[in-house]
């Protein structure tokens, strides 16, 4: 039976093997850790089967641990299901350490190079966004299902950062791709992953997360062999370019750059980029329909701001407190990464006065943080006044952490902000968008996963006519 070490978070019961997993629903365990919180405080450990986890809740705890004690705090767990997937590599996963620190540096500087580096990400995205408007231009007055388009244009805008191509929408390859990224996120976050974490006697047995591994296998012929054949070296068009390149520079020798790792490095970013932008996107849309007095006075601000433009551009976001409240409102409310990415103490370290052993699998809860009460004046409803002072301007509260927080926090927060801004406001420009009258009351409740999905739901195109001006 599991026990708590001495000053250990407390925490309920333990069962033999199982730990604390009876505990926890394992289709949705989010409301679980809510209870537990109310009964042991911010801080509180569980045992997931055999193994300690500590759940930390609130802003003033997560950033002690994930800021103030960084160093301590910032390992991932490296015996998960993930790991395995993963063989143990890419950004998302790796331990905190040289191998973590070399490649997110790398990372960042390549994507502002090639990626985040403002103009050109900006016509990236707006590349893309041609194609959504042309999906959407052809449902005009119908009743559209949005889900798949949000997921190809996520998908491609950072397929054209990392392999300087986009799939149409249709493309059977992309199709399989992004298919095999979704069913990997949910296996990744449900039951059979966790029994997989529990249980090492079942690793070989054919059950249904070996489908996980087999989808890593085909992507990975499918992405990086396939860019391989088109290359030129020293003459980098995109993120996996780059990384040859510098491949070619170091050598194999003494460096933890190698062409597996760029393998899974690409998956993990594509992954990492996908399915989060595009379920923030759609859970926007989601409130956008069924709030439509805030819908209407986005468009007036967006139309008062843009007069005489063409397009919008990121830097207008600073003359749109409104349309930005709104934005990220939507992504307080999203709350697309719940439980963010599991992180793990490096070494025998303290919480809050509570002791915490090295190798502690350490949970933060992010959830607890976008609605706590007291750090937002509507925690619990849909409302940009959350980031709106009484002047009207513009703030952005602390417990806004959607991105995680310190060195660990997520690597592509410059590109996901860029993409909602741009997206939601041309698309708001041009199109109204209507809750079909016959699709009853809707489901604001979302599908739990390391990513959460809004309900699948149809919306409702018109467009909108704008008198002199031209609208790309
Ligand atoms: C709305 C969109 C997004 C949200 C809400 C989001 C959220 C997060 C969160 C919560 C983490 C975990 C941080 C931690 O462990 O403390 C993370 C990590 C990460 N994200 Fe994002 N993300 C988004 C979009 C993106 C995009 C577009 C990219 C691609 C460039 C990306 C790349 C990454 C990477 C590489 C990591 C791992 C960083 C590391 O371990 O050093 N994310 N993200």
């Amino acid at each position: 039976k599991p026990r708590r070490p001495k000053n250990f978070p407390p925490g309920p019961l333990t069962l033999p093997v199982l730990g604390n997993l009876i505990n926890l629903s394992l289709e949705n365990p989010l409301k679980d850790f809510e209870m537990l919180r109310k009964s042991y405080g911010n801080v509180y450990s569980l045992f997931i089967g055999p193994k300690p986890a500590v759940v930390i809740n609130g802003v003033n705890a997560i950033k002690e641990a994930l800021m103030t004690k960084a160093n301590d705090f910032s390992g991932r767990p490296q015996d998960l299901f993930i790991n395995d997937v993963t063989e143990r590599k890419g950004v998302v996963m790796v331990d905190y350490g040289p191998s973590w620190r070399d490649h997110r540096r790398f990372a960042l500087m390549t994507l502002r190079n090639f990626g985040l580096g403002k103009n050109s990400m900006e016509e990236r995205i707006h590349g893309e966004i041609k194609h959504i408007i042309n999906t959407l231009e052809k449902n005009i007055g119908k009743i559209l299902s949005p889900q798949v388009m949000f997921h190809n244009a996520a998908s491609n805008i950072i397929c054209q950062v990392l392999f300087g191509t986009r799939y149409e929408y249709d493309d059977e390859f992309i199709r399989e791709i992004v298919r095999c990224v979704r069913e990997n996120s949910k296996l990744a976050n449900g039951p059979w992953a966790m029994l997989y974490d529990s249980f090492p006697m079942i690793h070989n047995l054919p059950l249904p997360f070996t489908k996980a591994f087999r989808n890593v296998e085909k992507l990975v012929i499918k992405l990086v062999n396939e860019h391989k054949k088109t290359r030129v070296a020293g003459e980098p068009r995109d993120f996996v370019d780059c990384y040859l390149d510098e491949l070619d520079k170091r050598g194999s020798d003494g460096s933890s750059f190698s062409e597996e790792q760029l393998i899974i490095y690409s998956l993990d970013l594509h992954f990492a980029g996908t399915d989060t932008t595009s379920n923030t996107l759609l859970t926007g849309f989601l409130y956008l329909m069924t709030n439509p007095h805030i819908q209407e006075r986005c468009q007036q601000e967006i139309d008062r701001v843009l007069v005489g433009k063409d397009r919008v551009g990121f830097d207008d976001r600073h003359n749109m407190p409104y349309m930005q409240a709104v934005t990220h409102e939507v992504q307080r409310i999203a709350n697309t990464v719940p439980l963010s990415v599991f992180h793990c103490t490096t070494k025998d370290t303290e919480l809050m006065g509570y002791s915490i052993p090295k190798g502690t699998i350490v949970i933060p809860n992010l959830t607890s943080v976008l609605n706590e009460e007291g750090q937002w004046k509507f925690p619990h409803e849909f409302n940009p006044e959350n980031f709106l002072n009484d002047q009207g301007e513009f703030v952005k509260p602390e417990a806004f952490m959607p991105f995680s927080a310190g060195p660990r926090m997520c690597l592509g927060e410059g590109l996901a902000r860029m993409e909602l801004f741009l997206i939601m406001v041309t698309l708001l420009r041009k199109f109204k968008f209507i809750w079909p009258e016959d699709a009853g009351e809707p489901d604001y409740t979302p599908v739990y996963g390391i990513t959460q999905t809004p309900k699948p739901y149809h919306m409702k195109v018109l467009c909108i006519i704008h008198l002199n001006t031209v609208i790309k």
